[in-house]
């Protein structure tokens, strides 16, 4: 069973529509969700944690309905936003005694041991707080229930790049329970590549791909080269192009191409914007 399986989801606003998104999260795993801005990560986010309304569809969380059995899942998802939820005069631990009331699971030491690692003071106000302690402290405030999943919509985004490594090793310390799993959305590949396991691609409301990332890298490739030489590559073995500065470039398909033509392997922003940008 899944950690979690969206079936079918759709969600309209006047400009925006998400089209039969379906995936599922494998127990166990890292999934990293991408899409540039406006996409439909954080509406899909959204809509699993039934924070938003969905139009239709089916999300089971755990094998439970994320709404008709929204009691059984609560203790278990750890959420967080890509800011805290918290009025900004609220201190780490006011914050603390609220949240303590809303789960059974709650661990108070293990609330204030994190803040110790994390290096925040709990009696410092959220707008006293620099982006990557607020992004600490909603982390400390996921992780002490004890939750099995993890869902973060842009945990990341707008931190340095020494932040944004000490965040990733958290997550994957979070990981080491073998039960374990996160949903984590981002357009910082970079971040994904290192810790995902797999990685669903989301472009205009609608599911590109959702793939393990290791089958990922080894289904495409990039072939670069003059318009004379592209002419020699297999028609079927190309999938998109584009005009580089210094010639074409392709994302082509591994085993529809000799290995005699020179390849490189993707980075997964390489496949992102060729599968969005580039022309069939
Ligand atoms: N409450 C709302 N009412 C109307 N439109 C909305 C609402 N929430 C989101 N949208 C629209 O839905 C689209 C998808 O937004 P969403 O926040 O899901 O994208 P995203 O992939 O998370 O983007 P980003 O990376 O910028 O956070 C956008 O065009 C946005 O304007």
């Amino acid at each position: 069973m899944p950690a979690i399986s969206i079936r079918n989801l759709q969600k309209s606003f006047p400009a925006f529509t998400l089209k039969n998104v379906s995936f599922d999260v494998q127990k166990g795993t890292i999934m990293g969700f991408i899409g540039e801005n406006g996409a439909g990560k954080s509406t899909t986010i959204k809509c699993i944690l039934n924070v938003l309304k969905k139009d239709s569809g089916l999300i089971k969380i755990f094998g439970y309905d994320h709404t008709k059995e929204e009691m059984q899942i609560k203790e278990e998802i750890g959420v967080v936003y890509d800011d805290l939820p918290f009025p900004e005069t609220l201190t780490g631990s006011e914050i603390e005694k609220f949240m303590s009331r809303l789960y059974k699971n709650w661990d108070e030491p293990l609330f204030y041991q994190l803040l110790k690692q994390f290096k925040i003071n709990p009696a410092k106000k959220v707008k006293e707080l620099s982006r990557g302690m607020k992004m600490k402290l909603s982390i400390a405030i996921a992780l002490a229930h004890h939750p099995k999943l993890l869902i973060l919509d842009e945990p990341t985004s707008g931190l340095d790049p020494i932040v944004r490594d000490e965040i990733l090793d958290l997550f994957l310390h979070f990981m080491e329970e073998e039960e374990h799993t996160i949903l984590f959305s981002s357009h910082i590949t970079s971040d994904l590549e290192k810790i995902a396991d797999s990685i669903t691609f989301i472009h205009e409301g609608e599911i590109v791909f959702s793939e393990s990332k290791d089958v990922l890298l080894y289904e495409y490739a990039i072939w670069k080269g003059s318009q004379q030489e592209l002419k020699d590559l297999p028609e079927d073995a190309i999938v998109r192009m584009r005009q580089g500065i210094y010639g074409v470039e392709a994302l082509v398909r591994k085993n529809r191409i000799h290995s005699i033509f020179p390849t490189t392997r993707p980075t997964i922003e390489e496949l992102m914007v060729f599968l969005t940008k580039g022309d069939i």
